[in-house]
């Protein structure tokens, strides 16, 4: 399974909607859908104590971490660190690749990926983009793109970079 987590507003459902274009047979509810064997769960975080006590019966099953920003409300940029932290640095999701993906790229004066990665502290420490084998490290794997996806642009690129590292 693959959660799609973030603050309220960041673009889960617009995100979920936009894989489900490309398979036009399924008819998922707005946070959850399933493309062959893979599920696609989304849920907001910041807040909503309730949804994560929901989300962490599925941190078994998951596969990866799909974390949406919304790159332009830099506003709540400390309130989303904070919520990436708390993913990042929880034991039962250590072996789990994170996909963090800066959204929303469309809209002018919004967040550039080096704004997000030093508002984030992730400058310099991501495991790197491409292909590059961390099977044998103990490292754990994630990294940022950028993306619009009202626009259908970048997470193309971040889902193919995850899929990499999906057993
Ligand atoms: N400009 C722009 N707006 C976007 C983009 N992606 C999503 N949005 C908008 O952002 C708003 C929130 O998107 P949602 O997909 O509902 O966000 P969410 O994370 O599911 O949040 P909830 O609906 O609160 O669960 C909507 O108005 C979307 O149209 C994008 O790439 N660019």
């Amino acid at each position: 399974m693959i959660l799609f987590l973030g603050l309220d507003n960041a673009g889960k459902t617009t995100l979920l909607h936009r894989l489900v274009q490309h398979h036009p047979t399924q008819y998922p509810t707005s946070e959850e859908l399933s493309i062959g064997k893979i599920k696609f769960k989304a849920f907001d975080l910041g807040g909503h104590q309730i949804a994560r006590r929901v989300w962490k019966d599925y941190y078994a099953k998951v596969d990866a971490v799909v974390y949406l920003v919304d790159a332009y409300d830099k506003e709540r940029f400390a309130e989303s660190k904070k919520e990436l932290d708390a993913l990042l640095s929880d034991e039962a999701l250590a072996d789990v690749p994170f996909l963090i993906l800066g959204n929303k790229i469309d809209i002018p004066y919004g967040a550039s990926e080096d704004e997000l990665r030093y508002h984030f502290c992730l400058t310099g420490i991501t495991t790197g983009k491409g292909k590059v084998n961390l099977v044998d490290s103990n490292v754990r794997t994630f990294e940022v793109f950028m993306c619009s996806i009202v626009r259908k642009m970048g997470y193309g690129d971040g889902f193919e970079w995850v899929s990499q590292y999906i057993k």
